[in-house]
C-alpha cells in the first residue's frame, strides 16, 4: 500500500516508530478478536472525540488550501470523517448503551488532547503542508493498519472496525489524501521536494504524529 510517493518518504524517515504505530499491540488485538471489550469501547468514545478535532483540523485545511481542488478533497475528507467514520462510532457505541448524548460529554485522555491539539497547531503556526504533513499518519497509518487486517485477520470480533478502515470507501479516500499530499508538497516544494529547506520540517512533524499515535493505542489499552 502506497497512497502516493511522498507518503512512503515520510514512513521511512518516521522509522521504527511507524511499525510500532501500525503494528502496536492493540492492532493485533483488534486483528485476533483478543482485545478486550471494555479496552475497545474506551478508545472508540476517545476516538470520537478525536475525530471531532480532526474534522476541525480538515475544515482548518480548507482555509489553508491553495487552489479550488485542494479545497474540494479538504472539504469532501471532513464530510467523510463526520457521514462516514464517525457512524462507526455512534452505531457501535449505541450498540453497547453508549449513546450520543454521553460520547458528547466524555472527558478527553491527555494523549487524545495531545494529539488533537499538535495537529490543528501545525495548522496554525504552519502552513497547508505542514498541516497535511501532521495529518497523514492518522488517515494513512489507518488505512495501511486496515488493509492489512482486511486480509490478515483470524477473528471476525471487530470486522466493524475492520471494515471501515480496510474498506473500498476508506481506501479510496486515502489514495485521495495520497494525491493530495503529492500535489501540495509539489506545488509548495517544488519538483525535488526532498531538496527543499523545508523537507526535514515536514519529515519531523510526520514522525511526532506517528509518535502520538502509538501514545493513543497505549491509551486504549488502559481504559
Ligand atoms: C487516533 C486515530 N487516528 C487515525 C484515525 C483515522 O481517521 C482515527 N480514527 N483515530
Amino acid at each position: 500500500m502506497s497512497y502516493g510517493r511522498t507518503f512512503p518518504l515520510w514512513r521511512a524517515a518516521a522509522g521504527g516508530d511507524w511499525r510500532a504505530y501500525t503494528r502496536h499491540p492493540f492492532v493485533a488485538g483488534l486483528a485476533d478478536g483478543s482485545l478486550p471489550r471494555d479496552a475497545f469501547l474506551h478508545y472508540l468514545v476517545q476516538d470520537y472525540l478525536f475525530l471531532v478535532h480532526f474534522a476541525r483540523a480538515w475544515a482548518l485545511a480548507v482555509t489553508k488550501a491553495d487552489t479550488i481542488e485542494e479545497m474540494r478533497t479538504c472539504a469532501a475528507t471532513t464530510q467523510a470523517l463526520i457521514d462516514d467514520e464517525m457512524r462507526l462510532h455512534v452505531e457501535t457505541c449505541a450498540a453497547a448503551g453508549i449513546d450520543a448524548a454521553v460520547l458528547q460529554a466524555a472527558e478527553e485522555r491527555p494523549a487524545n488532547l495531545a494529539y488533537t491539539r499538535y495537529v490543528l497547531d501545525a495548522g496554525h503556526a504552519g502552513d497547508f503542508a505542514d498541516l497535511l504533513a501532521a495529518l497523514a499518519p492518522c488517515v494513512l497509518g489507518y488505512g495501511e493498519i486496515g488493509a492489512r487486517l482486511a486480509d490478515e485477520a483470524t477473528a471476525d470480533t471487530y470486522r466493524d472496525w475492520i471494515g471501515t478502515y480496510g474498506g473500498a470507501d476508506y481506501q479510496a479516500l486515502c489514495a485521495e489524501v495520497g494525491a493530495l499530499i503529492d500535489g501540495a508538497v509539489a506545488r509548495r516544494l517544488g519538483p525535488a521536494p526532498e531538496d527543499s529547506p523545508r523537507w526535514p520540517g515536514l519529515c519531523r512533524r510526520f514522525a511526532t504524529a506517528t509518535r502520538l499515535e502509538i501514545g493513543f493505542w497505549d491509551m486504549g489499552l488502559a481504559p
